[in-house]
């Protein structure tokens, strides 16, 4: 709570106080409210446009959640997350996760497919190694290539990531937190007591948290702080199957994500849901594009995503078209190691930043928001937070 002498000195008539303010009501900021409001504090969580939107990254039905991951920080994290994950889904009521699995393919000594393998088997997730000849038998409509192998992760399977968004948010507001949708942070002015000045009025609070997606370097850029931050415009494809109910590619598909040799980016695909018939398959990359401008046709794009897919989907998956039936946008916030940053700001410890979760972090979100929230709060984190720190950048 505030201590007196900051009532005394930095509150002023009509600017409301909070403990914290939130800035985006994304996935994360969500979560980080959540969090907060879980520990008793006061908080308000900010949101540019009317919500549910589909302007940022956190729109959309579904997202992957995995442990299988190359970097045994993620694998470990990913344990509590599943349990974040539970908690949320018993406290909403909601179902939010659908146990399908996960398999992961590429060449047989893929760096990455070994390292995968070894984090699984030393934190005793099960995993089954698959040959060329058990994935056919297993998952006939994926066609893997002589040479190459896949390794399954039981626990791999889809979010509902809208349903996830609605659920956590209505938590925050259940535990007493304030949504204020609609109201663009327009001005932010640093201090002992942070003023936060928004398109509709001012408020103050001892801590801000931002969490602002693919809009995080035009909020920090006036708080002095350049972060090696891209923003990719992402093709969502979704894909038809050749004989409608003929293959079985769409009732038994796991969630999958293919290291494809000559390809600079993976390929990933979830099951059947968005829309009858029509199963997601994209790439793990895209190409530069400014938050606002992301629906400007590009005319040559370095990343030649859809080009690669119709390849991909025609090697790989021969019972759908290789053109896709649905193409949507989302943004991805990418940091040159793909880890994201999780810190105070370097001048300002009273501004903690989330940024850059590089098209991954949905699956993160339950834990990324409890650590935001310990970041905020001044409570000891419970991960090491070096893969995160802004310090890692020269
Ligand atoms: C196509 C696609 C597929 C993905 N697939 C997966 C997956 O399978 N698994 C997985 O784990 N992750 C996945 N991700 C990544 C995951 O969805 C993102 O990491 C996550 O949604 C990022 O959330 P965020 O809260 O940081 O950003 P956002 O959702 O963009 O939220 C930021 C919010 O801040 C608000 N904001 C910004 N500026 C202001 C301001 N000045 N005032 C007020 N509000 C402001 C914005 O309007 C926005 O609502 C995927 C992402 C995309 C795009
Ligand atoms: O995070 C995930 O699991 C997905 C699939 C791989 C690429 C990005 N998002």
């Amino acid at each position: 709570m505030f201590s007196e002498g900051a009532r005394k000195h930095y509150s002023f008539p009509g600017c409301t106080m909070y403990d914290c303010i939130v800035l985006g009501a994304g996935i994360q900021g969500s979560f980080t409210a959540y969090h907060l409001a879980k520990c008793g504090k006061k908080t308000l969580l900010l949101e540019q446009f009317p919500l549910p939107h589909t302007r940022g990254s956190s729109h959309g039905q579904t997202r992957i959640i995995r442990k299988a991951y190359p970097e045994d920080f993620y694998t470990n994290m990913m344990q509590e997350s599943y349990q974040l994950w539970a908690e949320l889904e018993k406290d909403s009521g909601t179902k939010l996760y659908r146990n399908t699995g996960l398999v992961v393919w590429g060449p047989a000594g893929n760096h990455e497919l070994e390292k995968i393998c070894k984090n699984l088997e030393n934190y005793q997730i099960p995993w089954e190694h698959l040959s060329q000849e058990a994935m056919k038998q297993k998952y006939p409509g994926i066609s893997l290539k002589p040479g190459e192998v896949a390794c399954w992760d039981t626990s791999g399977g889809v979010l509902y990531a809208d349903k996830a968004l609605k659920a956590v948010q209505e938590c925050f507001l259940r535990m007493g937190g304030t949504i204020h949708d609609n109201e663009k942070v327009t001005h932010i002015e640093p201090g002992p007591m942070i003023t936060v000045t928004t398109t509709t009025t001012s408020y103050s609070a001892e801590k801000l948290v931002i969490t602002a997606g693919p809009w995080a370097q035009k909020v920090l850029t006036p708080l002095g702080l350049q972060l090696p931050l891209k923003t990719l415009r992402i093709n969502v494809c979704y894909w038809k199957e050749k004989n409608p109910g003929r293959s079985d590619i769409l009732a038994s598909s796991p969630c999958f994500l293919a290291a494809v040799s000559g390809e600079e980016h993976e390929i990933y695909g979830l099951p059947s849901q968005e829309y009858p018939g029509l199963i997601k398959i994209c790439l793990h990359g895209g190409n530069e594009a400014e938050v606002e401008e992301r629906d400007l046709v590009v005319e040559d794009p370095k990343v030649k995503d859809i080009s690669i897919l119709c390849r991909f989907i025609s090697n790989y998956l021969p019972d759908l078209h290789p053109a896709p039936a649905v193409v949507e946008q989302c943004m991805y916030t990418v940091t040159p190691d793909q880890n994201a940053i999780l810190d105070h700001h370097p001048l300002h410890k009273n501004i903690t930043i989330g940024a850059g979760f590089s098209g991954h972090g949905f699956k993160l979100s339950p834990l990324i928001g409890k650590i935001l929230s310990e970041l905020c709060t001044g409570a000891p984190p419970s991960y090491d937070l070096k893969p995160f720190q802004i310090t890692r950048f020269k």
